[in-house]
């Protein structure tokens, strides 16, 4: 399926950042949505300290709220963690499971990231699920392998389709200023959304295909409009939103 016709989605991912100074800034996220919406959906992915608050005053704005891990299971004896079903009780619409962060700092495997995008659509939320390969991996043409073995791994079994998100970003990529050139993006959405539509039939023509990895305005048009890249999962550029809401305007 063309790009056109799947809304695009751009998430701001703001890792361990933001404090409740941070409300303001947030502000100024939904009150530049307006303008965006509908031809975009805006999220913005807090820390969980602040998820609670932003989900509030959120509420009948155009930006939802996202977490930006979540554990696999509903409730426990798991200190420091947080389930699915909180972050929907908070007013979370989705959670991004296994970032590359989680996956080399947590060394979560395909298997948990799975068990996580299994817990969101448990509790009713989208599940962005990150993939991406390292430098090495790309310099030694192993990429599509790579995406294809997380993917295989990772993606949730069910038919809640219309609840997932994927996200393709190369960890070398990530807080690097380093892009991959359009052809490479390109190459390697078309292989997710073959493998989408292989594993989920048409509902997986339907399923957005975010790309992630220092984007910025100036870089956005040129990665944000390749076909079967369905918006951006954007980390340091949306901590500001005149940086975010630049973006996003690539689609307006
Ligand atoms: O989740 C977001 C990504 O890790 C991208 O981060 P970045 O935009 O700072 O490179």
């Amino acid at each position: 399926m063309a790009s056109g016709q799947i809304r695009p989605l751009v998430a701001g991912n703001w890792k361990m950042n933001g404090m409740k100074a941070s409300a303001a800034e947030f502000g100024k996220i939904m009150a530049g949505a307006g303008d965006l919406w509908p031809k975009t959906d805006l999220m913005i992915c807090p820390p969980a300290t602040l998820a609670v608050t932003f989900a509030a005053v959120a509420v009948g704005s155009k930006v939802e709220i996202g977490g930006q891990d979540c554990h696999a299971k509903p409730s426990g004896a798991h200190t420091g963690d947080i389930s699915a079903e909180m972050l929907a009780d908070a007013g979370c619409k989705a959670v991004i499971v296994g970032h590359s962060e989680r996956r080399a700092d947590h060394k979560e495997s395909n298997a948990d990231v799975k068990a996580k995008a299994e817990a969101a659509w448990r509790a009713g939320l989208t599940a962005i699920v990150c993939v991406g390969e390292q430098r090495a991996e790309r310099e030694s043409g192993k990429t599509l392998d790579v995406v294809g073995g997380q993917l295989a791994g990772s993606l949730p079994d069910g038919a809640t389709v219309a609840n997932l998100v994927v996200a393709y970003e190369p960890v070398w990529a990530i807080g690097t200023g380093l892009t991959p050139t359009p052809a490479d993006v390109a190459e390697v959405h078309a292989f997710i959304r073959k493998t989408l539509v292989g594993r989920f039939g048409a509902a997986g023509a339907g399923v957005r295909i975010l790309y992630g990895g220092s984007v910025k305005p100036s870089n956005a048009k040129e990665l944000l409009t390749i076909t079967d890249v369905n918006g951006a999962l954007v980390g340091g550029a949306s901590l500001k939103a005149t940086d975010f809401l630049g973006i996003a305007e690539v689609y307006r």
